[in-house]
């Protein structure tokens, strides 16, 4: 914000509602002054009047030039001084009352930034202000039950006490409403208070008491030059939260790049999983009928014979062949074929036991393994195979269609090689096909 328009800010905010609180802070510094009677009320009205100075020139445009929401202590620590402060000066009930009209005016000022209508920002003034009045009449009490007495004239060590009392109970009575409003609005609001703000506050009320102290006992000069160094303290302070803040901000940015980018891995990683697993499954399936492809079923038989030449047991294999299937391409369509190709399949592996793994071995070409079968149990579900197909109502895929099978089984012997056991299925495919087709072929 240039400077111009923070000056503007700062007049509109003066005028609108520091003004009256200036003029207050000014008459009773200029009755004080007037009063030679009463030193000590003089004296009195002097702190109260640098005190209000202190929070109307030093801190209001130090919230307004820096920027007030962003700051995670701001107000919330400093308005501490003045509020423990006039405990120690003027006693709770008019601290209590000089505190609550000063926090009428915050909400009207974030009124912009939060939204609030002026109706709602007249609540939260009203909320404020209770919850100051209370803060502060509860560490006026603490004060006074641990042995203090308003106004204090002189730092003493049996001050400590009183002084650590009120600090404390104030703090607590303020957590313990924060919390409240945080429990009755389900955790919306963000409180800008954290470990940095509650260290902070004890050390603000400390000003206070040193702020009252300094007034009271020294002449405005070397009081002014107090209140001078105080408002670069407090200038610096609001720097190093902001830029603490800053660093928090930039570290949580940087935490949530990080969590995206793992996140982005993460989906690379889980993409490339499914490939690899749909390259494995492709690598094994026929793309046509779902079933397993050659590559699979060569490598179930290794596997099965190599089971077998250790544990014993029995196995056979099928090759089954749909009868003039290149008919159904010539006459009809290759389209028409490929559907005839997914049905046998469907058929093949409806028909075949769970344990039997079902294959298309190439073209119209099938082979069905059958762990644990002789030639009588692979008869059994072959035969079982041929019927289903001859039985499927084909006019439906296309009127006139009629379809069969012919099959080949043969049974691995103890010295026989898979190949040799492919030759013999084929011999027999072929004496199927030779025998007029529609047939299973298991022994020559
Ligand atoms: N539609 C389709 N046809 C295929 C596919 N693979 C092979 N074929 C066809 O299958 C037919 C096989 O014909 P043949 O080997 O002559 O035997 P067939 O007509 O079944 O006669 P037999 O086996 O003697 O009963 C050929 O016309 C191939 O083009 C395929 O994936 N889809």
């Amino acid at each position: 914000m240039p400077l111009s328009s923070r000056l503007q800010a700062w007049l509109r905010i003066y005028g609108k509602s520091v003004y009256p609180f200036y003029a207050v802070g000014l008459f009773l510094l200029a009755v004080s002054l007037l009063s030679r009677d009463s030193a000590l009320l003089r004296e009195t009205f002097v702190a109260l009047a640098l005190v209000d100075i202190v929070v109307l020139f030093a801190l209001c445009p130090a919230i307004l030039l820096l920027g007030f929401p962003s700051s995670r202590l701001g107000y919330v620590s400093f308005d501490r001084i003045t509020q423990a402060g006039l405990i120690w000066l003027l006693g709770p009930a008019a601290s209590a009352v000089f505190n609550a009209v000063a926090s009428l005016i915050f909400p009207f000022h974030i009124r912009a930034q939060t939204g609030n209508s002026r109706a709602q920002a007249l609540l939260r003034a009203l909320h404020n202000a209770g919850m100051i009045i209370l803060t502060i009449l509860a560490g006026g009490l603490a004060f006074r039950l641990a042995g203090g007495s308003a106004p204090v004239s002189a730092l003493t060590p049996a001050l400590i006490l009183p002084v650590a009392a009120t600090i404390v109970s104030m703090q607590l009575v303020n957590g313990l409403f924060v919390r409240i409003r945080v429990a009755l609005t389900d955790g919306r609001i963000r409180i800008p208070v954290d470990w940095f703000a509650n260290t902070l506050e004890p050390a603000a009320a400390l000003i206070g008491l040193l702020t009252v102290m300094i007034a009271i006992n020294t002449d405005r000069v070397l009081t002014l030059s107090y209140l001078f160094v105080l408002m670069a303290l407090m200038f610096t302070v609001k720097r190093l939260s902001d830029s603490r803040q800053r660093l928090e901000e930039k570290v949580q940015q940087r935490t949530a790049e990080i969590e995206a980018q793992n996140q982005r891995l993460e989906m690379a990683r889980v993409r490339q999983q499914e490939l690899v697993e749909k390259l494995e499954r492709l690598s094994r399936e026929d793309e046509l009928t779902g079933l397993c492809n050659r590559r699979h079923m060569d490598e179930f038989l290794r596997q099965e014979k190599e089971r077998l030449q250790r544990y014993g047991g029995t196995l056979a294999i099928a090759l089954m062949d749909i009868d003039h299937f290149k008919e159904v391409n010539d006459r009809y369509s290759h389209q028409l074929g490929d559907k005839v190709l997914m049905t046998v399949a469907e058929i093949l592996q409806h028909e075949a036991r769970s344990t039997d793994l079902v294959s298309r071995y190439g073209g119209e070409e099938f082979v069905i393994a059958l762990p644990n079968a002789d030639e009588d149990g692979a008869r059994q579900v072959i035969e079982r195979c041929r019927e289903a197909v001859q039985s499927h109502p084909w006019e439906r895929l296309q009127a006139g269609l009629s379809l069969s099978i012919s099959g080949g089984v043969a049974v691995l012997d103890e010295d026989m090689d898979l190949q040799a056991l492919f030759r013999r299925a084929d011999q027999r495919l072929y004496q199927a096909k030779d025998q007029g087709r529609n047939r299973i072929v298991v022994s020559d």
